[in-house]
């Protein structure tokens, strides 16, 4: 799913509203209709107190409109105007003269006013701020969305919460509205995966207010959100005839004295996901460990207790470094000279980018599209500090050109990023914040490109099935007792999800029963 700019929102609306040959009023009327829907099923007319909060803007235009809809519908509603600025939309003003028609009076609020009381089992609807906000937020609105907060009334946010920009994080970090729902339409908005911005909202979901597809499917955008429909389709099944050469041979490169576990898990999940052969390339110290292990893998070996040379003779199809590998100078060394003739798809993680980042004139020697996969720690060694999310993905997408290699961020929402674009993903969940779990992802990714997935497609493939099966493992594990041996362990389920048909909803099920 593509993740538009707010110029491209912008954009689509008024391409639109010209094809399709409505006013900008209809477009904020399907909006109203679609949220009201939304709240209309799940409340069934239930008599809950809801608190309409409108800014003067479109954003406050729906919230107005909702209301008419709500008010119609019987539910017990209170009207308020955020009068933030003199400057009132001309369908805000539209929408406002219907709901004054009706004999609804909203509370107009200022500066000077009082707060309203709202209680906890109330709901308010947050239409203050769209994705037009773009400056900070009055004082006392700030003070207001405290209010909110300090209600603990559930908060309905409309399109994005109040408070939030679409390209930049927020100035004052108190003056964002902590959304519990987020009904944002047509499109997700990137900050709603960002670390900085992704904790204002619990939930979200997209309504469809018919935007034209002709246009949107044209758009090009520089981030993407990534679910089973984007990956189903890089999916590439086994033939009858194909044998274990087929699937490709995998080279792990590291471990070092007591780190062996590291190098185990990225061989067992390159297996796991289907490589036909894994080589694990490790110190003296992990032969037995390895090949006790794992028996499906082969062995080499180098130095006692660390890597010193990285000397073969196989033929793999990619190669994964760096797990557990240590930074020794010797290691550094054999890691450079390896840099430098190397050729094959590579993957670098772990030490892999630690002694990348201290030595930055190896990039240069990088084979074309390497796939890089660091923490949030590891990142920073590579681009420096970054001043928020935004100035760290302009900083990686720099990274990325000039080397051309694809940097996988690891985080809640893992984000690849290959020269100007983004793949956020939607799978994976805190239990995965556990020891190994990333050398499970360097083993998937590597052994996606050796069975012939192009480097980025193993990237954000990898990154979706490595989430996909911590998410169908923590159902019968639980979040604390995740392990990364677990989600190696689901990656066949992981796999086999990719097929299944999505559960009816209980209405459409008891009609096909009929
Ligand atoms: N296609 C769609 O998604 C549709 C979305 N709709 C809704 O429209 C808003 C965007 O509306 P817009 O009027 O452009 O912006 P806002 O309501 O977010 O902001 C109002 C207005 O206020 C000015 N402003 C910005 N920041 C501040 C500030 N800190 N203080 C004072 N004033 C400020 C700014 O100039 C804006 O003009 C979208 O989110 C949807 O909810 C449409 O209903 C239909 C189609
Ligand atoms: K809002």
């Amino acid at each position: 799913m593509k993740l538009f700019s707010a110029e491209q929102i912008y954009a689509a609306d008024k391409f639109t509203i010209a094809k399709q040959n409505i006013t900008s009023d209809e477009l904020m009327e399907r909006s109203a209709v679609q949220i009201f829907n939304w709240m209309h099923l799940r409340m069934q007319g239930a008599p809950v107190k809801i608190h309409l909060f409108c800014g003067i803007g479109n954003n406050g235009g729906d919230g107005i409109a909702l209301a008419r809809h709500l008010q119609e519908h019987g539910y017990n509603i209170a009207v308020y105007v955020v009068n933030y600025s003199t400057k009132r939309s001309k369908d805000f003003l539209i929408n406002l003269d219907r709901l004054k028609d009706r004999k609804i009076w909203p509370n107009f609020m200022d500066s000077d006013g009082e707060f309203p009381e709202i209680g906890a089992d109330d709901i308010i609807v947050d239409a203050i701020f769209g994705i037009g906000l773009n400056r900070p937020p009055a004082k006392w609105v700030g003070k207001l969305i405290d209010h909110f907060h300090a209600s603990k009334a559930f908060i309905l946010s409309v399109d994005i919460p109040s408070g939030l920009y679409m390209n930049q994080v927020p100035e004052q970090k108190d003056a964002v509205v902590r959304a519990n729902f987020v009904l944002s339409f047509q499109t997700p908005k990137l900050v709603f995966f960002l670390p900085e911005t992704g904790i204002y909202i619990d939930q979200w979901e997209v309504l469809d207010i018919g935007l034209d597809m002709e246009f949107l499917t044209a758009e090009e955008t520089d981030y993407e959100l990534i679910g089973k429909s984007e990956v189903l389709p890089m999916y590439v099944p086994r033939t009858k005839f194909s044998h274990k050469g087929t699937h490709g041979h995998v080279l792990l490169v590291g471990g070092s004295y007591g780190k062996i576990g590291a190098v185990t898990l990225a061989s067992v999940a390159a297996l796991k996901i289907g490589s036909g052969l894994v080589t694990s390339y490790v110190p003296a110290c992990g032969y037995t460990i390895l090949q006790t292990a794992l028996p499906e893998a082969m062995v080499l070996t180098d130095g006692e207790t660390a890597i010193t040379s990285i000397d073969y003779t196989i033929k793999p199809s990619a190669i994964g470094i760096g797990m557990g590998m240590g930074t020794e100078t010797q290691t550094i060394q054999a890691f450079a000279t390896f840099l430098k003739s190397n050729s094959l798809p590579l993957v670098i993680d772990a030490d892999g980018l630690n002694m990348l980042a201290s030595n930055m004139e190896l990039c240069s020697f990088l084979s074309k599209q390497t796939v890089l996969t660091p923490h949030e720690g590891e990142l920073e060694r590579l681009v420096g500090k970054w001043e928020d999310d935004f100035d760290k993905l302009a900083k990686v997408k720099a990274l990325s050109k000039k080397f051309d290699c694809i940097v996988v961020i690891k985080g809640a929402h893992t984000i690849t990023v290959y020269h100007d674009k983004g793949f956020v993903n939607t799978t994976g969940n805190p239990g995965m914040a556990t020891a190994g779990c990333g050398d499970v992802l360097s083993g998937i990714i590597t052994g996606l490109i050796a069975q012939g997935y192009e480097s980025l497609k193993a990237a954000i493939f990898g990154v979706f099935l490595h989430g996909k099966s911590a998410d169908l493992q923590i159902e019968s594990k639980g979040y604390q007792a995740l392990l990364a041996s677990d989600v190696v362990e689901g990656l066949g389920t992981a796999y086999l999800d990719l097929f299944k048909l999505p559960e009816k909803p209980p209405q459409q099920e008891a009609e096909s029963q009929e």
